[in-house]
């Protein structure tokens, strides 16, 4: 192909500092080393994770930086010794990387991978701990291994998934992140004990979801396929709510309407607590009311937002001690290159949603707009054409 081994030089939005708008730049991304490979992306969404690290509020946020991790596109060129892609498979980057071969990959018991970790974390790549992007030679640092807001960018191999070419990209894309971490209500009850059956342990069960975005949205659709009988959505936009039934809820709170603490009005209205409860947001407060908002004996609160740097969560030891269960998840607990094929075949198959989330369709000139439409909550997710 005429760019392989060649620099390519392409439009990608730059975040120089935090919380100034991007800067559509044309950057120069250097050929993929041994295990690394360059994708030329066509869609991507934005996540509310690119906003958070954008905002100055991730301890791993550098600058400047190509944000951007939810994403499709196809394989340009690969560096030595990479077998698993070739040039022209389509491909979803994945920022939860999969060797198979370390400790975490090999324990069964995570879906996190320690291969790339420490250069991803520091906005380089593994081998010679650089950055493939550069502005006239003043390196740009990667974000998340994935940097999907560049018509191409170069992800190590353990950070890519070949799926089916005849899925559609513009849709796909989704899978890079948002929709799988939703969908992690059969993670969650695999990890309580194979034993269980999970369908007759899930049928009337009671799930209080905060965060009303994607993130929270998929938790619902999972809660509704996996049988339970209340889906409580909790957000303070009350736009969201109409929504949200389309997702499986089926009661909606606004914290705003009431004078007491927002567990204390679920406990009352579920005969002591709920059976799951998921923090969607990324506020440490809502954290603990999730967990609080939990059956004693038995109800397990899970942690899917991402806090900002400096933030904790507290509660009484006492309601762990009383049996709730505290746990939280990165990727819906999914393996990402053995996993996301899988989910793009369902998809394929009209098994789980994905178009019901695109609530926009904008491009790379227009990213600028896609956040504000973000912040504003006037989105789900915007998927942006990166070529046009
Ligand atoms: N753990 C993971 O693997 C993972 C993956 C993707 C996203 N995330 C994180 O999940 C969270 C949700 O992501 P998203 O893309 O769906 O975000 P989003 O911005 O689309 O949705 C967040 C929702 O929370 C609501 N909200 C904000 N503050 C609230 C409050 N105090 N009480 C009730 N509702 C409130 C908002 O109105 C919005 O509807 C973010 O923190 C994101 O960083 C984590
Ligand atoms: N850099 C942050 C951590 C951010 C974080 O927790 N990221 C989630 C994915 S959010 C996707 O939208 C995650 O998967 N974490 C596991 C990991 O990063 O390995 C910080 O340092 O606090
Ligand atoms: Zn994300
Ligand atoms: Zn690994």
């Amino acid at each position: 192909m005429a760019t392989q081994g060649q620099v390519i030089t392409c439009k990608a939005a730059v975040a120089w500092e935090p919380n100034k708008p991007l800067v559509i730049e044309e950057v120069q991304v250097a050929p993929p080393q041994a295990g690394e490979v360059r994708v030329k992306i066509l869609f991507t969404a934005l996540c509310h994770t690119d906003a958070y690290t954008w905002g100055g509020k991730d301890p791993e946020g550098l600058f400047p930086c190509i944000l951007g991790h939810e994403a499709a596109g196809i394989v340009e060129s690969v560096g030595e010794g990479v077998s698993e892609v070739q040039p022209g498979d389509h491909v979803i980057p994945c920022y939860q990387a999969e060797c198979r071969e370390c400790k975490f990959c090999k324990s069964g018991k995570t879906n996190l991978c320690g291969k790339v970790r420490v250069a991803t974390g520091v906005g380089v790549m593994l081998n010679d701990r650089q950055s493939r992007f550069s502005i006239k030679g003043k390196p740009i640092y990667h974000f998340m291994g994935t940097s999907t807001f560049s018509q191409y960018t170069v992800v190590h191999d353990v950070s890519v998934a070949k799926i089916d070419p005849a899925a559609p990209l513009e849709k796909v894309c989704l899978l890079g992140c948002g929709v799988p971490t939703g969908k992690l209500l059969h993670f969650i009850l695999r990890s309580l004990g194979a034993v269980w059956n999970t369908a007759k342990v899930e049928a009337g069960s009671t799930v209080a979801i905060f965060g009303l975005g994607t993130v929270g949205l998929a938790v619902a659709e999972g809660a509704k396929t996996a049988g339970a009988s209340r889906i409580i959505g909790i957000d303070i936009d009350v736009k969201k709510f109409d929504l949200a039934k389309n997702f499986g809820v089926t009661e909606f709170i606004n914290p705003k309407d009431h004078e007491q603490p927002i567990q204390q009005v679920i406990v009352d209205l579920t005969d002591g607590g709920v059976d799951y409860s998921f923090e969607c947001i990324g506020n440490v407060s809502v954290m603990r009311a999730a967990l609080e908002c939990c059956h004693k004996g038995w109800g397990t609160s899970v942690i899917v937002g991402v806090a900002a740097s400096g933030q904790e969560i507290s509660t009484r030891p006492f309601q762990l001690v009383t049996g709730r269960v505290w746990k939280g998840t990165a990727f819906g607990g999914f393996k990402s290159r053995s996993q996301v094929p899988g989910l793009v075949d369902k998809y394929m198959k009209k098994e789980i949603k994905i178009d019901e989330y695109i609530s926009h369709n904008l491009t790379l000139n227009d990213i600028n707009k896609a956040f504000d439409l973000m912040h504003d909550g006037a989105s789900l997710r915007v998927v942006l054409n990166m070529h046009v």
